[in-house]
């Protein structure tokens, strides 16, 4: 179902979590002096030592900044101007979401939990528990065919002279699907006719029955490209992440802890990637991907949002989020009051 209501980010999106990858290390950014305050030692013991190397972080925050506060508008830009002069390599990946292109193990799970009574522990025996204690499920998602005409899409697009945007704030390489215009036809439907009868019996407590909103995009692992992916948390309330190929080594996710949760790495969990199968994760577990050894890695990446979750706190900053105006989702905030569910862990 279309909606005409208008979502927001928050304040934070702008001030907080700038991720700075030579450093490892996700900063909190207003000015100089509280740069200096605020992360003078962490720095330096990181390598930032001499005044030039505080300089130059010092420009390459300003710019981030400039950089996500024009964001949406760059965004909508790119998203027009794709719509009218870009010409598909597979136009059959835009049509309408078909049963065809995905695994019917996904069909069946999703058609199970929507049915009268379903339970838990039945739709249980239908997926793969990668762990139980962390709450990670694996499931065949789409067809290999559809890998492989999605990916021969998306190469298309990536060799063409339109404009590109980051998928988020640590991957430099990839597509965001709404600029591509694959939100409409692929990513809502899988959302609502799927994921959402799946993830409100998995996930009830973080909103799985409730996804209104969600940001996709697919991430690319290449030699001379990002090879890697820092430990990080989602701005999400869950996470799907699909593998749709192509031949590589290396490159396996790996999960700690819930972020809230003090040392949360202690024992990180190996996940590789089967492709055309999904991760299904909830967004505050820390995780990033191992370095890729050799070839090319795409994944598709879901961050699924529920506002009635994230409008009481936001994940980023953990506060009640100052709510902005944004293009198209945002961050999957709303300013209508939404029915109050418990959050996930954040007691
Ligand atoms: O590299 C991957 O597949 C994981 C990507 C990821 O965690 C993210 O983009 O949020
Ligand atoms: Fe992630």
């Amino acid at each position: 179902m279309a909606t005409a209501r208008r979502f927001c980010r928050c304040a934070c999106f702008c001030s907080q979590n700038l991720y700075v990858a030579r450093y490892g290390l996700h900063l909190r950014f207003r000015d100089e002096q509280q740069l200096r305050r605020d992360y003078g030692p962490l720095l330096r013991s990181r390598g930032c030592v001499t005044a030039e190397d505080f300089q130059q972080l010092l420009e390459e925050l300003e710019q981030e900044v400039g950089r996500r506060r024009r964001l949406g508008q760059e965004s909508a830009a790119r998203k027009a101007l794709i719509a009218s002069s870009y010409h598909p390599a597979r136009p059959a990946v835009y049509k309408s979401l078909q049963d065809v292109a995905l695994a019917p193990e996904f069909v069946a799970a999703a058609e199970y939990s929507a049915s009268p009574g379903a339970d838990l522990e039945v739709l249980l025996q239908r997926l793969e528990i990668v762990s139980e204690e962390k709450r990670i499920y694996r499931v065949p998602v789409f067809s290999v065919e559809f890998c492989q005409a999605l990916l021969e899409e998306l190469e298309h697009f990536e060799q063409s002279d339109m404009p590109k945007g980051r998928p988020n704030t640590m991957n430099n390489y990839g597509v965001l699907m709404h600029e591509l215009g694959l939100d409409e036809p692929l990513v809502t439907p899988l959302r609502e006719r799927f994921l959402q009868p799946l993830l409100a019996l998995l996930y009830p407590e973080c909103g799985g029955g409730q996804l209104d909103s969600h940001r996709a995009f697919v991430v690319k692992y290449a030699l001379g490209q990002d090879l890697e992916l820092g430990c990080h948390y989602d701005n999400a309330e869950l996470t799907l992440n699909v593998a749709l190929g192509k031949a590589f080594t290396g490159g396996a996710l790996y999960f700690g802890g819930l972020f809230q949760a003090p040392a949360a790495l202690m024992e990180p969990l190996e996940v590789d990637h089967v492709v055309g199968q999904g991760i299904l994760h909830r967004g505050g577990q820390l995780h990033g991907a191992r370095p890729l050894g050799t070839g090319e890695r795409w994944n598709l990446v879901v961050w699924l949002r529920a506002s009635a979750v994230r409008n009481r706190l936001c994940p980023m900053c953990c506060q009640k989020p100052e709510l902005v105006d944004d293009e198209g989702f945002g961050d999957g905030f709303t300013r209508e009051e939404s029915a109050v569910v418990d959050v996930c862990a954040l007691t």
